[in-house]
């Protein structure tokens, strides 16, 4: 058997369409959705990622603003920043890239925003939120991942077990909640876990976030499986990699998804549809 890819960026042309038949719809108000990406430093990756996201903001019709400082900037400046950005209503959500550099507390910054513009998810009312099934913004890499089980059809997932390796608070837990919100059986394993694979054989889902190449084999996958590889890992030869063996894995599970060109382009994505639904928000008066 070999697995069917699941495309990121397919799905993602399709979604961003509609976010950007959403932005229009907005235009008569005189309402266009904006995106506030703050990049303290210049670490490269962050770099990349970021260029990216104010790409996408411009493809799908909204406003966007990067702000860059230099990796000298003090905690007490980019928290003014923050606030700031809370109080100007051309913006509908606020994110700021992490990591920060070490003299900044990320936390307190993330606790800075205003959750009604924590398009990233990552603060506690929004985590509170997806905790107690409330309406809140959502992670944007697990709301991906969601989103990638919803295209095969699998929006409910009552009957199936769900594996999730790794439990940061920006991937495996938010996404071991909505798992269980879509009615999957779900397990957490990460680093104290005794017998990985004895887990995630059981699996009819796996979703791997750990941030290390290898972290699931072929040997490890229950023939048929939905693979969702969150990793973002560089191979010897320097080359994109996530956490799941995609040779080895794609010859026995029924669906995969690709590093890159897989969650990554959905994270993206919903970044937009949460700046989206804040905008909406904002329209509606509500
Ligand atoms: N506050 C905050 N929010 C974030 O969402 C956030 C962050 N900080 N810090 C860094 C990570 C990383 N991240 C990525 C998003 C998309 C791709 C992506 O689109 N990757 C492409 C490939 C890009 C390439 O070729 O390098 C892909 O997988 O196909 C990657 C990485 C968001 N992050």
């Amino acid at each position: 058997m070999t697995a069917t890819l699941i495309d990121g960026v397919a799905l993602s042309k399709q979604l961003r369409t509609e976010v950007a038949q959403r932005a229009a719809a907005l235009a008569p108000k005189g309402i266009k959705p904006g995106l506030a990406v703050i990049l303290v430093g210049d670490n490269p990756a962050s770099q990349v990622y970021v260029r990216n996201k104010v790409k996408a903001c411009e493809d799908v019709g909204f406003h966007s603003v990067l702000e860059k400082y230099e990796a000298t900037m003090s905690e007490a400046e980019l928290l003014a920043r923050v606030e700031a950005l809370n109080n100007d209503p051309s913006i509908h959500g606020i994110l700021v890239q992490l990591p920060l550099p070490d003299h900044i507390d990320d936390h307190k910054v993330i606790e800075a925003i205003s959750p009604l513009k924590d398009v990233d998810g990552f603060h506690v009312a929004s985590a509170g939120a997806l905790m107690v099934g409330e309406a809140g913004f959502k992670a944007c890499t697990p709301y991906g991942c969601m989103k990638m089980l919803e295209s095969i059809g699998m929006k409910d997932l009552r009957g199936k077990h769900a594996v999730v390796i790794g439990r940061s608070n920006i991937v495996g837990k938010p996404m071991a909640l909505m798992l269980l919100q879509a009615n999957a059986t779900v397990t957490v394993c990460h680093s104290g876990t005794a017998d990985l694979a004895a887990m995630t054989r059981q699996a009819d889902v796996v979703v791997a976030a750990v941030g290390k190449r290898n972290v699931l084999t072929a040997d490890m996958v229950k023939s048929g499986a939905v693979v969702i590889d969150v990793g973002m890992n560089r191979n010897d030869e320097g080359k994109l990699c996530g956490d799941v063996d995609f040779d080895g894995v794609r010859e026995v599970a029924g669906w995969i998804t690709p590093v890159p060109g897989g969650v990554g382009p959905m994270t993206i994505t919903m970044l937009l549809v949460n700046t989206m639904e804040s905008a909406e928000r904002v329209a509606a008066g509500r």
